[in-house]
């Protein structure tokens, strides 16, 4: 039974623990899919690079506002998609190479299976070639096993046929008519590259909002303005899924009664779960929460002596950036035991890459209400900066909260063009303390460009003293 330094799990996250302070370590690598993970192979990258050309196509549909004519000549799909995945699979595939190949990593084993735990410290790789199964022992493992898709137990949804965010990129030609099942994150960006390519696109959303983790302003914001674009269905139960002649039939069952939406591509986007259940974790006697979220302290440690977890398989934020900041610690603490340091999950933000854009972080005013927590809060809108002005938008704002003694922010939440880029000065101001006035009046603020909405909606705080 071979026996190593250091085992890491999941070629994601965890394949950027290796570096050149590793040589003197004897390694082993394990994937059971492609190199790279999520985030490059199935999710932020792939996903983004289909976004910014439905940007683009979903240009003309507001330049005539404007007085430019624009029409939508052609969306040449398999190109777009072949853009896409003739990038990314070389990016994986090189990995896969370097990793296995490359005389920087002669001291490092690939194993390409799936891995479980069959004893404390001791881990099975069923190896993908068929090969059989080798079992390996370790001082110290990196768990970065990601998560997965979850498919809800509708009736006749296992037998349709559908599309999960895994699957969906890669599809020959576009649909006429696309369903999308859920109502978060895949759901929004997806509906948009469909409805901009000219897809016939309906969300179905079992609350009675959209995008509904965000703060309530955004969410009912982002509702009414999808629904402009595409059928939205709210407050369904779906009862059963089925073929029909015409394609995939949902059966629902709403407000008004029951009713049927038909698509020719389903697309399920209704969450992810961690992978913990498929490593076992708990064989080594690691502890998961309800919802399979492996147990870390904020040291990136598991309850297992020299075991630590990092990524989607441990964070209920399920976001790369959390994932790489994870990666850095858990790096850090393996090479600098003595000296270890602990994760900040402070100020995670989020941006959703749909249209209009979406950003935040920090607390809503929901949550801010649920926890008794002192606050004020000011919108301002895309509609009152000079910007706005030029780019004609009237939906899209910026709102606040901030601890109304000292002026520090609680949350910022954005809606509208280049959310993500607007809402980065407000994180950093969050995490180094930065009260809203010293950020506003304590800078020059480019006249006139789109972070004046920032500045007025700080200026707007409506602050004690
Ligand atoms: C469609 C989509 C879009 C997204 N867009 C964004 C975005 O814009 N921004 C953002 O911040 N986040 C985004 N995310 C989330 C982001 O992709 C994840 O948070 C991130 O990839 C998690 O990284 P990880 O290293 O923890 O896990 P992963 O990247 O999932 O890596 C886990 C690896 O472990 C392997 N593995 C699992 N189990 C085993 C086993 N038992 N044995 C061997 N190998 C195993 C898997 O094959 C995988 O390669 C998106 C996710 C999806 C699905
Ligand atoms: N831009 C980004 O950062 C980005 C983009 C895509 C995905 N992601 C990550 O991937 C994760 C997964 O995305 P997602 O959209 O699948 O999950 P999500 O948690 O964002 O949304 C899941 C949706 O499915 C609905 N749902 C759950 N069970 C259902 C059921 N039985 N029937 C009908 N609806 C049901 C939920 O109400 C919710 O609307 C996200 O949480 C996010 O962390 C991030």
């Amino acid at each position: 039974m071979p026996h190593y330094d250091l085992v890491i799990v999941g070629t994601g996250s965890g394949n950027s623990i290796l570096d050149h302070r590793f040589a003197d370590r004897k390694v082993a690598i394990v994937e059971k899919g492609v190199f790279g993970g999520t985030c490059l192979n199935v999710g932020c990258i792939p996903t983004k690079m289909f976004v910014h050309p439905a940007d683009l196509a979903a240009t003309p549909e507001r330049a005539g506002e404007l007085g430019v004519d624009l029409a939508l000549r052609d969306v040449r799909w398999r190109e777009i998609r072949d853009r896409v995945f003739g990038r990314i699979d070389s990016i994986a595939d090189g990995g896969r190479r370097y990793r296995a190949e490359h005389e920087d990593n002669a001291h490092v084993t690939v194993y390409e299976g799936e891995a479980r735990f069959t004893g404390r410290k001791e881990l099975t790789v069923r190896l993908g070639d068929g090969s059989g199964e080798e079992t390996l022992t370790a001082e110290e493992f990196v768990l970065a096993a990601g998560g997965r898709a979850t498919v809800p137990d509708i009736p006749g949804l296992a037998e349709v046929g559908y599309h999960t965010s895994d699957t969906v990129m890669r599809i020959d030609e576009l649909p006429r008519r696309a369903v999308i099942l859920g109502s978060g994150f895949v759901s929004a960006e997806f509906a948009h590259v469909f409805a901009s390519f000219g897809v016939e696109v309906t969300v179905v959303a079992r609350s009675g909002a959209l995008l509904r983790g965000e703060d309530d302003d955004v969410s009912r914001r982002f509702t009414d303005l999808a629904a402009r674009r595409y059928d939205v269905r709210l407050d369904r139960r779906t009862v059963r899924a089925r073929r029909t002649r015409g394609g995939i039939a949902l059966d629902l069952e709403g407000p008004g009664g029951e009713e049927t939406v038909e698509g020719d591509l389903l697309l399920v986007a209704t969450g992810r779960r961690p992978n913990s259940d498929l490593l076992d974790v708990a064989a080594t006697g690691i502890a998961t929460l309800p919802s399979g979220h492996v147990v870390v302290d904020s040291r990136q440690r598991t309850g297992v002596d020299g075991v630590y977890a990092l990524g989607d398989l441990s964070s209920p934020h399920e976001l790369k950036h959390v994932a790489n900041h994870e990666t850095r610690v858990v790096q850090h603490n393996l090479l600098h035991p003595d000296d270890p340091i602990e994760s900040d999950h402070r100020f995670v933000p989020h941006a959703v890459f749909t249209a209009p854009q979406i950003a935040s972080v920090g607390i809503t005013e929901r949550d801010a209400a649920a926890r008794g927590v002192r606050y004020v809060t000011a919108t301002q809108e895309y509609g009152g900066i000079a910007y706005g002005w030029a780019m004609e938008d009237t939906t899209g704002f910026a709102k606040l909260l901030a601890d109304p003694a000292t002026g520090h922010l609680l949350g910022a939440h954005i809606i509208g063009p280049q959310a993500p880029t607007l809402l980065q000065p407000l994180i950093q101001a969050m995490s180094f303390g930065l009260d809203a006035r010293s950020m506003a009046r304590g800078q020059y603020w480019i006249h006139p460009a789109m972070p004046e909405l920032v500045e007025n909606a700080l200026l707007a705080l409506p602050l004690d003293g």
